[in-house]
């Protein structure tokens, strides 16, 4: 789903590579966090993905296609596939939480009818329900990154970038926001998490990708934030299994829409596909791993944790089991909504936006802002060029939308 074949990237005006000869690669499925000291090149490796940045050597492959071979044009037809939450959120502060989520299916021309139901849902599905008439500032930390991530997901990608998504946020806040990424995954989202909370990472027991100075020196399933302790033996069986399905031919998919309802077994057996995958290969090993192997591998020291293990296990239910269809639970939203605090609006006006108010609210296109519409047009296509949902420069308020369109 993700592979990196020997990538190196150097920032012009820079002497060291920000990711030295990185291969790597993630499958369908698979939760992983990177982890590493600050400028160990994890945000990097994450823009990498996005296409925002371009290797300076090597290949990258993300959903089947080569990323040198995707034309600037292309690049916000391909970023459709991808959702990105970002460690400061990136609201629109001037919309309502219904408009920042409308917003993402808006630029890519979905229609009325289709945003007048996948955002409610998808409200429902963060833990937000009832909440799309409140402005960004009347919400707690919590509840706006669960905004960006409804943002980022409201299109159904499939796969999740996260940089730091909790940075941001107090302990107890920063545990239910991975109870969501979690659930996420559950429903067969990749999810790819760059973080210094030891604390989530321990408790999650993830594949960790850890990286230092531009090199992998760990690359470990269902581990912690900074220890090398190798292949779990639990995981041994998961890897034999893999390894016979390897050795009978089999490929690991790309682009299908198969999503694996135990995300655990997913998690795993996907890894361990792709540690069978990469066997199979003729590939030498990198030199960051065998420096790990070595035991040479740098101990992550930047960045104290703030949510500790004890907080992850006692605070907030880390998962609730997915529905089998894409339907949410009232149960499973509470859940959802009782792992972020939220604070108390004095709001006189407020109410659920599900019904007729949402659609008006849904019908505030840009093309109906008041005063400043440049300014806030500009803003717009600012927000959505970093989205990936437009080619900078590329098509402008009241243009054709399907210029944008959907791609399939
Ligand atoms: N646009 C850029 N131009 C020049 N150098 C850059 C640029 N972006 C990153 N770098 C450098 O590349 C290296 C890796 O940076 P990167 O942001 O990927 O690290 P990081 O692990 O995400 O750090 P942090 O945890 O602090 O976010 C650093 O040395 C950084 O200074």
């Amino acid at each position: 789903m993700i592979r990196f074949d020997s990538v190196t990237k150097t920032y012009s005006g820079q002497a060291k590579p920000a990711l030295n000869d990185i291969g790597v690669e993630i499958l369908r499925g698979e939760f992983v966090f990177l982890v590493g000291a600050s400028g160990s090149g994890k945000s990097s490796f994450l823009r990498l993905i996005l296409k925002e940045e371009k290797p300076s050597k090597g290949t990258i492959h993300v959903l089947g296609q080569n990323l040198g071979q995707i034309s600037s044009r292309k690049v916000p037809y391909f970023r459709r596939d991808l959702g990105v939450v970002f460690q400061d959120f990136r609201l629109l502060n001037d919309k309502s939480v219904y408009e920042n989520v409308a917003f993402t299916l808006r630029v890519i021309g979905k229609s009325r009818g289709y945003i007048h139901s996948a955002v409610p849902e998808t409200l429902k599905l963060v833990g937000l329900d009832g909440k799309g008439k409140r402005m960004p500032h009347e919400l707690s930390g919590g509840e706006q990154q669960r905004v960006a991530i409804a943002r980022a997901i409201v299109n159904k990608p499939q796969i999740l970038l996260a940089d730091e998504p909790t940075g941001n946020l107090d302990p107890v806040t920063s545990a239910g926001i991975m109870t969501l990424l979690e659930r996420i995954n559950a429903g067969g989202t990749t999810v790819v998490m760059a973080t210094h909370e030891a604390g989530i990472v321990d408790e999650m027991r993830k594949r960790v990708i850890e990286l230092s100075a531009g090199d992998i020196v760990r690359d470990e399933r269902a581990a912690g934030y900074g220890t090398v302790t190798g292949t779990l033996p639990e995981d041994e069986d998961a890897v034999a299994a893999a390894e016979a399905e390897a050795a009978a031919g089999a490929e690991p998919t790309e682009g299908g829409g198969h999503v694996q309802s135990d995300a655990t077994g997913a998690t795993a057996a996907a890894t361990a596909t792709a540690a069978a995958a990469s066997a199979g290969k003729p590939k030498r090993e990198p030199k960051a791993k065998q420096k790990a192997r070595r035991g040479e591998g740098e101990a992550i020291t930047a960045a104290a944790p703030k949510v500790t293990p004890e907080m992850m296990q006692h605070s907030q239910p880390l998962y609730v089991e997915p529905e089998a269809s894409d339907e949410v639970t009232d149960a499973a939203a509470e859940i959802t909504a009782a792992a972020t605090a939220s604070i108390e609006v004095q709001s006189g006006t407020d109410g659920d936006d599900a019904g007729g108010d949402a659609d008006d609210d849904a019908t505030a296109t840009a093309a109906e802002t008041p005063k400043g519409a440049a300014a806030d047009a500009k803003a717009h296509l600012t927000l959505a060029e970093r989205l990936g949902l437009r080619a900078p420069g590329g098509p402008r308020e009241g243009d054709d939308d399907q210029e944008v369109g959907p791609t399939r």
